[in-house]
């Protein structure tokens, strides 16, 4: 491999050892370990269509893939191979591989869902494609401004993206707007602006390189790429204004997680790859097959979310319209190839687009939309509307579309049944099904945390990495104190790296032994990041009230982006940092508590975070987060999870063990119970001399006190707008943590109980969930699944 990189670097970036940059060498590395997946991923594609094996289509608008260059080299079982290699050359491996920018394609769970699907697809050898968009920039760059977010647009492809291969031969032409015209029956849409999607393909080859899938990113290119006849005007603006309008629909990651935009951009950017992908899906099949009836014997394709929700009229148009079947027919057929899977429960993120805007970008669409609620209603009369009130209702339209429809944890299909689809459901009562989210086991645990990887492939050989259930069989080392010693050893060398990349990048020294308590995801109410705030700053009050107290040290960790418009969510991160500045300067407390918020979380720090974490926050309002992952992320790396019951964490808790679980907090049906109790959060703060305290410092400006006004707002909002229970919870939270402080001081019987988290945690492996939607909705088998080998 030495040499190859060195021929690399000469043939292919056209420099010599001498001259080479970091990057020039991580170049040539990726180039030498992408030769080595390429045979695969043909060999794979080819196999694929020789079988004429059914393909899965993952059609996603957000990929939240992070860094390639480790997955590649794990999944080809290259590890030692490459850091010998580059270290042979006089190189310095972690310095190579940490130069790579992460591809942050998406803003959150979904996203990163999809790249863990990914990952599992490949490595159980279902044949799939996943379907997106190339965007120019992903999800922004956060830094803080005197403690505010600040953000900057983010810039992966101002470098060679090395793992990617541009299709120009792979191109779909895109109409919107125009009109459509009749000839007897036949309509034929006229749209009166087209843009051209090219596909980029990168590879997504399994663990132990043994099947190779494509990920196929759409981007966006002009008709005609350049006016010369503006140009000669002089009109230079003019001359490249088609190319950047086109360019606009790929141009960059809208940066909302809950709050639909409504903006056409939006809708463009969700027709754009939708189509691209389903002609695409459609070419492959008539190429291979011929028979377009037979379309769902060969393809199943998931919608992620209602984003891509507009796959059921653009199939049903080109069944219509260019293939020539039969209205009612083409709708039967489509659905028996869809599915769709719901993430979220928020009203404010159920997607309906105006009517007007609709019948503006995609007329013809619109018109196969009242077909389709006209055969609706007329099958199942008093059906929920897909148009209402002058909206497209697109979780309607997915619903009607699919031939199952799957929430992402138990509890939250169950409230799937009951709240957001409960008519549908009683219409369709076979419909709705549960996929319980999965975490692929080889990024979060074999590739991010060596230590423990190590340790338990010491004790289990390595079979563990694709089939995640061998875990449970550390249950019995719960007692063996030289193994308990070395998983404890384990978790602290990883809490050492971390303090040490915290002091570098946050210049705050971090206790190795003190409990790492972490709470990373999107800031967002529901999630009640505010809450570990105002636990935090009770906790300092009694470190200085009773500084003789055994006080267990704590240091708090967050991480997060606010979407930019959420004012409230940056709010609270200026909370955070306002807090953290004023603790961490406080003589009394040093030592004992400490609050980081390193900027720009994003999932190469999440592989940092995650592996050094003693105690994970999964505090959401019970009913609001869908399921979660990263509760799966810190469990499985040996953290105990202080939790609510919501999403995944019941299924967590279920797995752990209730002794091995810190929960606290109002269940769902609780929650809305408690919303009906007028002055609800009034009586709670009433009730809670500790928490008037707390918020009476804040709002007095005692962590601001260059504004202390600052944060009146937020602080009010507890008082009379808690929509997500914060002030009800918050004595139950902040006795659970209490308790964790306790439990923390027996340093061994901690190490066991967050080794049975870790042991417990194979059915969470992203492997299982995607044997269910291939068992249950794509009705795909997997060649390679552990139960198969
Ligand atoms: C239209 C704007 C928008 C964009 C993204 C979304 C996503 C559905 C939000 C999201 O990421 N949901 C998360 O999905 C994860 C994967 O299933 C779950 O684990 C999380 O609980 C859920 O919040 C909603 C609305």
């Amino acid at each position: 491999m030495k040499n190859d990189i060195l021929k690399r670097l000469r043939y292919s970036l056209g420099k010599d050892a001498g001259a080479a940059s970091v990057q020039d060498w991580r170049m040539a590395l990726s180039l030498v370990l992408r030769d080595q997946l390429v045979d695969v991923w043909l060999d794979s594609a080819r196999r694929a269509e020789v079988n004429a094996s059914k393909r899965v289509y993952y059609l996603s608008m957000e990929f939240l893939i992070g860094r390639l260059i480790e997955d590649m080299i794990s999944n080809l079982g290259l590890d030692a191979a490459a850091r010998d290699a580059v270290e042979a050359l006089g190189q310095d491996y972690d310095m190579i591989v940490h130069d790579e920018p992460d591809a942050a394609l998406g803003n959150g769970g979904l996203g990163r869902l999809a790249a863990c699907f990914m990952d599992s697809l490949a490595t159980l050898g279902i044949p799939a494609f996943g379907y997106g968009i190339r965007y120019e920039h992903g999800l922004f760059e956060q830094s803080f401004v005197d403690g505010a977010q600040a953000e900057s647009p983010e810039t992966w492809l101002s470098q060679r993206h090395v793992w990617e291969f541009e299709r120009p031969e792979v191109q779909h032409r895109i109409g919107f707007g125009g009109h459509v015209s009749r000839d007897g029956g036949r309509a034929t849409w006229h749209p009166d602006n087209m843009v051209v999607a090219t596909g980029y393909d990168t590879p997504v080859v399994g663990w132990q390189g043994e099947w190779g899938n494509t990920l196929r990113l759409w981007s966006a290119k002009p008709v005609n790429p350049f006016d010369l006849e503006s140009f000669n005007r002089g009109d230079y603006l003019a001359a490249s204004r088609s190319e950047a309008l086109a360019r606009t629909i790929s141009r960059v990651l809208y940066p909302d997680d809950t709050t639909e935009n409504g903006k056409e951009l939006r809708l463009k950017q969700e027709y754009f790859f939708t189509a691209a992908s389903i002609m695409d899906l459609m070419c492959r099949h008539m190429e291979e097959d011929g028979d377009i009836r037979a379309l769902p014997e060969h393809v199943a394709i998931q919608l992620n979310d209602t984003h891509p929700a507009i796959a059921g009229p653009e199939l049903v148009r080109l069944l219509v319209d260019d293939h020539g079947l039969a209205m009612a027919e083409a709708i039967t057929l489509a659905r028996r190839c869809l599915a769709y899977t719901n993430h979220t429960l928020l009203p404010e993120a159920l997607e309906r687009w105006p009517e007007g805007l609709f019948a503006r970008v995609l007329p013809r669409h619109l018109e196969i939309i009242r077909e389709i609620e006209a055969a609706q209603q007329a099958e199942f009369p008093g059906s929920p509307h897909i148009l209402e009130h002058g909206d497209v209702c697109m979780g309607e339209l997915a619903f009607v579309m699919a031939h199952k429809v799957n929430g992402v944890s138990a509890l939250h299909t169950d409230l799937v049944k009951k709240t957001v689809f409960a008519e549908l459901h009683r219409i369709h009562p076979t419909r709705i099904v549960n996929q319980t989210n999965g975490i692929t086991p080889r990024r979060w645990l074999h590739g991010c945390n060596p230590a423990l990887r190590d340790l338990i492939t010491q004790q289990l050989g390595d079979t563990w990495v694709s089939d995640l259930e061998q875990l449970a069989a550390l249950k019995a080392k719960r007692s063996d104190t030289s193994f308990i010693q070395a998983f404890q050893q384990a978790k602290r060398s990883n809490k050492v790296a971390l303090s040490n990349w915290i002091s570098e990048t946050c210049g705050v020294a971090l206790d190795p032994d003190a409990m790492f308590d972490v709470q990373i995801k999107r800031i967002h109410e529901y999630k009640r990041q505010l809450m570990n705030l105002l636990e935090t700053v009770a906790l300092w009050n009694e470190m200085r009230d009773d500084p003789d107290r055994d006080w267990t040290p704590r240091v708090k960790i967050f991480g997060g982006k606010a979407a930019p418009g959420y004012v409230l969510a940056k709010q609270i991160i200026h909370l955070i940092n306002d807090v953290a500045r004023v603790v961490n300067a406080d003589p009394a407390t040093k030592g004992r508590l400490r609050i980081v918020f390193p900027p720009n979380y994003n999932v190469t720090m999440a592989e940092r975070l995650i592996p050094a974490a003693d105690l994970s926050e999964q505090i959401s309002t019970a009913g609001k987060e869908a399921s979660g992952t990263g509760n799966m992320k810190f469990a499985l790396n040996g953290a105990l999870t202080i939790g609510t019951l919501d999403g995944a964490n019941v299924e967590i808790r279920d797995h752990v063990g209730s002794e091995n679980f810190f929960l606290f907090g109002l269940t769902a049906s609780e929650v809305v119970d408690r919303r009906h109790q007028h002055g609800f959060s009034r009586a709670a703060i009433e009730a809670s001399p500790r928490l008037q305290r707390v918020l009476g410092q804040i709002f007095e400006g005692r962590f601001s006190p260059e504004d202390p006004h600052r944060h009146h707002g937020l602080i009010g909002m507890l008082y009379d707008h808690d929509h997500f229970l914060v002030t009800c919870d918050f004595d139950s939270y902040y006795d659970t943590q209490r308790r964790a402080d306790v439990v923390f001081q027996n340093s061994r019987n901690w190490a066991s109980m967050a080794l049975m988290n870790t042991a417990s945690m194979g059915w969470f492996s992203s492997d299982r969930t995607i044997q269910g939607y291939a068992r249950d909705i794509w009705q795909a088998d997997a060649p390679r699944s552990a139960l198969e080998r």
